[in-house]
């Protein structure tokens, strides 16, 4: 996969969210391409940026499309505040330090890349003769391409995320009759984990390629969200299940997070990042027993106030599939009806899984 379009929150997603399709300003910028100009728009207005100003006007009104390509019309550079709302200077010659090192080519780029760097806003460059929109953002240069092309990379790992979530659901399914029977090795576990990462990095992928195609990543931002719904949940359970006590989950996405990518396939490393299979994750074998919260969140009607009392109140999968209704419903904030309901489920489940074994 190519290079993905910054991390969710970073100033560079923040930047393609003000230009993506759709916004006033890309509307701008687009009709400047068209009209075979050039623009220098600087994305934030302060004491630093009027201090490497000089000439053209003030200005204070909203920013529109038609506003921006009259202004770029001019020489010099625009300056619009930092939620390109309102366009706060027009036609001035931008000043940056000569010394800011800068790797383009052409005065205009150049300009844009050191006020980038000098003062920390994002700058966008229209070129006049290359006919391309680039973004300085955060030290480095994006160049916006057309939707089609960034749709081509994102429908390519949107079938990448749909081989995975199908590998996902599969797991998950044999997790859970693993689970009813009681045995779970930290290997099924760990798979089950390492998938949800993987798809969970595919999927932040396609959300960068979301912010970047603004309304023409509609109908993707729909695909996303539907490949990827109850995900979240499904991680909080498993890690609910298999936690070592007095490990918490900020600790393990912080160690996942400095996994990189080919080391998310070493299955040791992600036993390791969760606490489980000793000390160094290599004990895939050893068996492991669920506490109960991934197998009762998937029973219909049963609420999860009611499931997350019943795990904490007996502990384990295993004491609870051996509990009877009377016992279910005598813990404080489980009615009668919730324990029926959460008895005739397990029941259910299990059949599914013997059925499942031996089909
Ligand atoms: N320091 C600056 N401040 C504001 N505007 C500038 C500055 N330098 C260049 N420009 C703008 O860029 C225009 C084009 O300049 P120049 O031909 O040197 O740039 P270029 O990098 O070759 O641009 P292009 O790729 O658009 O052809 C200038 O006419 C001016 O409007």
């Amino acid at each position: 996969m190519t290079e993905p379009t910054g991390k969710p929150g970073s100033p560079l997603r923040e930047t393609l969210a003000l230009v993506a399709p759709g916004t006033v300003l890309r509307d701008g910028l687009e009709r400047i391409l068209r009209g075979r100009t050039g623009a220098i728009i600087v994305l934030g207005y302060d004491e630093m940026v009027e201090s490497i100003s000089s000439g053209g006007f003030n200005l204070d009104v909203e920013l529109s499309a038609a506003r921006l390509r009259e202004l770029a019309k001019m020489d010099g550079g625009v300056v619009v505040d930092r939620t390109a709302g309102r366009i706060r200077r027009a036609n001035v010659q931008l000043l940056p330090h000569a010394s800011i090192e800068t790797a383009e080519a052409g005065m205009r780029h150049r300009t844009a890349e050191r006020v980038a760097r000098q003062t920390g806003y994002p700058v966008i460059s229209v070129s006049q003769s290359m006919r391309i929109i680039s973004l300085y953002v955060d030290g480095k240069r994006h160049v916006i391409e057309p939707s089609e092309a960034i749709l081509a990379r994102a429908n390519q790992a949107l079938a990448t995320l749909e081989r995975y979530k199908a590998r996902l659901d599969e797991t998950s399914a044999g997790l859970d009759a693993l689970e009813i029977e009681d045995l779970v090795t930290v290997r099924e576990v760990t798979s089950v984990l390492q998938l949800l990462e993987m798809v969970r990095r595919i999927a932040s992928d396609i959300d960068g390629y979301v912010i970047e195609l603004g309304t023409d990543g509609r109908l993707l931002a729909l695909q996303l969200e539907e490949l990827t719904r109850g995900l979240m949940a499904e991680r909080d359970f498993l890690l609910s299940d298999y936690l070592p006590i007095g490990l918490d989950r900020d600790a393990v996405d912080a160690r996942l997070k400095w996994v990189g990518s080919p080391a998310l396939l070493d299955m040791a490393m992600v036993a390791r990042s969760m606490g489980i299979g000793g000390d160094d994750g290599q004990d895939l074998d050893a068996s492991i027993s669920p506490r109960g919260m991934r197998i009762l969140a998937k029973i219909p009607r049963l609420s999860l106030s009611a499931a997350r009392t019943i795990v904490g109140t007996w502990g384990s999968l295993q004491a609870i599939l051996g509990a009877t209704v009377e016992e279910l419903q005598a813990v404080d904030g489980v009615d009668a009806g919730q324990a029926r309901t959460l008895r005739d489920g397990l029941s259910r489940l299990a059949e599914v899984s013997i059925v499942d074994r031996y089909a």
